[in-house]
C-alpha cells in the first residue's frame, strides 16, 4: 500500500471532486460516514458517553458529521467545537449548521478561557481537532486541552490522524499530541504512523478506503511502500515440482567467535528454513562441534584459529555470503573481512559485527559488492552514518547513504525499513515479542537464504523482513510475546510460508 504525503492526499481529493463531479461536502459525508459505521459496528448502540472534539477545519467537519450520525442513531453524544481560529472551512460551516438543525442543539464551544469538559475514564472520545492540515505545533490552551484528553483515561479514537501529529514531518521534541487508542485514517497511511518516535501515538491503525481517484492513486509516486501480506505474496515464487537442491542455491554463513557461536547457528538455521538448497558455515575452530550438533543439516568449515576468524578461505563458491553475526571485531578479523570483501563479487549480506567493522573502516565500503545488503539496528546505523535530529532526518540520511554506496539497507526496528535507490519500503509484520536476543541473526539468515534462491537482493530484503515478522506474529499468537525466543522464529517460518500462500 502506498504511503502518501498530505499534499498528495489533498491533490487526490481535488482530482476526485473534479472527476466524480461531486462536492467536497459529499466527499466529507462519505469519509465521515465510514468512521460512523466503524463506531456503530463496534458499539452496537451501547449507552456509553461519547465526546467528540472538533476543530474548525475539515477534520472538525468530519467530527460534526460523525456527531450528527451518532445522534441520529440514538447515541449519548456531546459535540465540542475547539475554537482555535475564526478561519472556519466551508465544509465545517455547512456541517455545523446541519448538526444544529438535525440535533436541535448547538455544539458547545471551547475557547481560551472555557473550563474544559470533564471526561471520565469509561467514556469514548473522538479526536477530530486536527488532521493532515496541522501546520505548526499546538500551543497554549490548545495543548492543555490535548493533555486534558490524554489524561482522562478515556478510550480515544483519532479521525484521520491523532491531533498534534504532522503527517510527514517530525513533531517538536516537547510537542503535545493526542495519544490515540485507535486511529481510523483516510485512504492511505501517513509516514509518521511508522516511525519509532511517533508510532505510539496512533494506537491501532485502520485505513478506510474513501474512494479517492483510482488512476491518480495508481500513478502517484509513493513517499514509501507499506509491505503487508498482499505485497509480500506478489514477491513470493512457489517452487517448481521438478526442482532439486541445486536450484535453491548455496549460502555461506561466516561469523561466530568464542562464546558467540549461537548467533551463526541461528542464522544458518534460518538460511535452511527459508529454503536455501545448501548451507555451509565458516567459523573459528571452537564452533565446529556446536554447529555439527545443533544443526546437522549445515556443513561446517573451520578457520585455522581457535576463537576468532583470522583468514576466510572456505574453498567453495557460494551463491551468497552472509557475514558478521557474532564475529567480533578484532584487527585480525577485520583484516580477514577486508580480504573477503575484495574477493567477493556477488552481492553479500553484512550484519552485526560486520557492520561495526565497516563503521571503523569506512574504506571497506569501496570493496563491498554492488547491491549488497546491510542490516543494522539503530545503534549500528548510528555508528555507520552518525547521529540524526529526528526520524525524518534519519530517513533522508539513510536514503543518501544507500544511494551513494549502491547498497540496500535494512534498518531494523518495530517497523523495519528497506532502502534502495532512493526508495523506501516499510514492513508491517512483527511484534514486540521479537525484541529478543538473536532475532536479528535469524533475519540475516532468512534474507541470505532467499538471495541464494535467486531472489533479487531488494526482493529478498523486503520479503525476508516480512516473513521474519510474520513468523514472529504467528508464534506470538500461540505462545505470547514474552516467551518467544529467536530460535522460535526459525521454527515458525514454515507456518509463515503457509500463511503467505493462503488467501
Ligand atoms: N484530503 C482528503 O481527501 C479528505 C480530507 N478530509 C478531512 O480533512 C482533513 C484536513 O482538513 P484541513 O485541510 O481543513 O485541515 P485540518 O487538519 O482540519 O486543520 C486545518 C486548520 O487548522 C489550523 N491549524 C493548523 N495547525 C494549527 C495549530 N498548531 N494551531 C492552531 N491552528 C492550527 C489551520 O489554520 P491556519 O494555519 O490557516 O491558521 C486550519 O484552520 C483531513 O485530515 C480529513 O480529516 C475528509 O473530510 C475528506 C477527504
Ligand atoms: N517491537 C518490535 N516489533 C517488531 N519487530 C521487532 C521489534 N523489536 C525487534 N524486532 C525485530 O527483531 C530483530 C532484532 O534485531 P537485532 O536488534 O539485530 O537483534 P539481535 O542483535 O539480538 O539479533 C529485528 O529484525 C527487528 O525488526
Ligand atoms: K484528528
Amino acid at each position: 500500500m502506498k504511503i502518501l504525503s498530505a499534499e498528495q492526499l489533498n491533490e487526490a481529493d481535488k482530482i476526485t471532486l473534479e472527476n466524480e463531479h461531486i462536492s467536497s461536502t459529499r466527499l466529507m459525508e462519505r469519509a465521515a460516514s465510514l468512521v460512523f459505521n466503524e463506531i456503530h459496528t463496534r458499539l452496537e448502540g451501547a449507552d456509553i458517553k461519547i465526546k467528540i472534539f472538533c476543530g474548525i477545519g475539515n477534520n472538525g467537519g468530519d467530527g460534526l458529521v460523525i456527531g450528527r450520525l451518532l445522534h441520529k442513531y440514538g447515541y449519548n453524544v456531546e459535540v465540542f467545537i475547539v475554537d482555535y481560529s475564526d478561519k472556519r472551512s466551508d465544509d465545517f460551516l455547512i456541517n455545523y449548521d446541519r448538526y444544529k438543525k438535525e440535533s436541535s442543539s448547538w455544539p458547545e464551544v471551547i475557547e481560551e478561557n472555557t473550563d474544559f469538559p470533564e471526561i471520565s475514564p469509561g467514556e469514548f472520545v473522538v479526536d477530530a481537532i486536527f488532521g493532515i492540515g496541522l501546520n505548526r505545533p499546538a500551543k497554549g490552551w490548545l495543548a492543555k486541552l490535548l493533555k486534558h484528553i490524554n489524561n482522562s483515561g478515556a478510550f480515544t479514537l483519532a479521525v484521520d490522524m491523532p491531533s498534534g501529529l504532522f503527517p510527514n514531518k517530525a513533531p517538536q521534541k516537547d510537542a503535545t499530541i493526542i495519544k490515540a487508542n485507535y486511529t481510523l485514517s483516510f485512504q492511505n497511511p501517513k509516514l509518521t504512523f511508522f516511525l519509532p518516535e511517533t508510532m505510539n501515538f496512533i494506537g491501532e491503525l485502520q485505513i478506510l478506503d474513501i474512494g479517492l481517484d483510482r488512476d491518480f492513486l495508481k500513478e502517484v509516486k509513493a513517499v514509501a511502500q507499506l509491505i503487508g501480506k498482499r505485497e509480500a505474496r506478489q514477491l513470493y515464487r512457489p517452487r517448481k515440482r521438478n526442482s532439486h537442491k541445486g536450484d535453491y542455491g548455496h549460502t555461506l554463513v561466516v561469523g561466530g567467535s568464542y562464546g558467540k557461536i549461537g548467533s551463526i547457528v541461528l542464522s544458518a538455521k534460518a538460511v535452511l528454513r527459508s529454503g536455501a538448497g545448501l548451507c555451509s558455515v565458516y567459523t573459528p575452530k571452537c564452533g565446529y562441534q556446536i554447529l555439527q550438533t545443533a544443526l546437522p543439516e549445515a556443513m561446517v568449515i573451520t578457520d585455522k584459529a581457535e576463537k576468532e576468524l583470522s583468514e576466510i578461505k572456505p574453498g567453495l563458491e557460494p551463491d551468497v555470503v552472509c557475514f558478521g553475526m557474532g564475529a567480533g571485531k578484532s584487527q585480525t578479523t577485520a583484516n580477514a573481512f577486508k580480504a573477503l570483501l575484495e574477493e567477493t563479487e556477488k552481492p553479500m549480506l553484512i550484519d552485526a559485527d560486520g557492520l561495526n567493522m565497516i563503521s571503523e573502516n569506512m574504506d571497506f565500503l569501496n570493496a563491498l559488492p554492488k547491491n549488497s545488503i546491510l542490516t543494522p539496528h539503530p545503534k549500528e546505523l548510528e555508528r555507520l552514518i552518525g547521529s540524526w535530529e529526528d526520524d525524518f532526518e534519519k530517513m533522508e540520511k539513510v536514503k543518501d547513504f544507500s544511494k551513494t554506496n549502491d547498497l540496500i539497507l535494512v534498518l531494523k526496528g518495530s517497523h523495519s525499513f528497506v532502502f534502495s535507490e532512493g526508495n523506501m519500503y516499510i514492513n508491517n509484520s512483527g511484534n514486540p515479542g521479537m525484541a529478543t536476543a538473536g532475532s536479528g541473526d535469524v533475519l540475516s539468515g532468512i534474507i541470505a537464504g532467499l538471495m541464494s534462491q535467486k531472489y533479487e537482493p531488494l526482493v529478498a530484503a523486503i520479503l525476508g523482513v516480512y516473513m521474519h515478522g510474520l513468523a514472529g506474529d504467528i508464534c506470538a499468537e500461540e505462545m505470547g510475546v514474552e516467551t518467544l525466543i529467536s530460535g522460535d522464529l526459525c521454527d515458525y517460518l514454515g507456518q509463515a510460508f503457509l500463511a503467505l500462500e493462503k488467501e
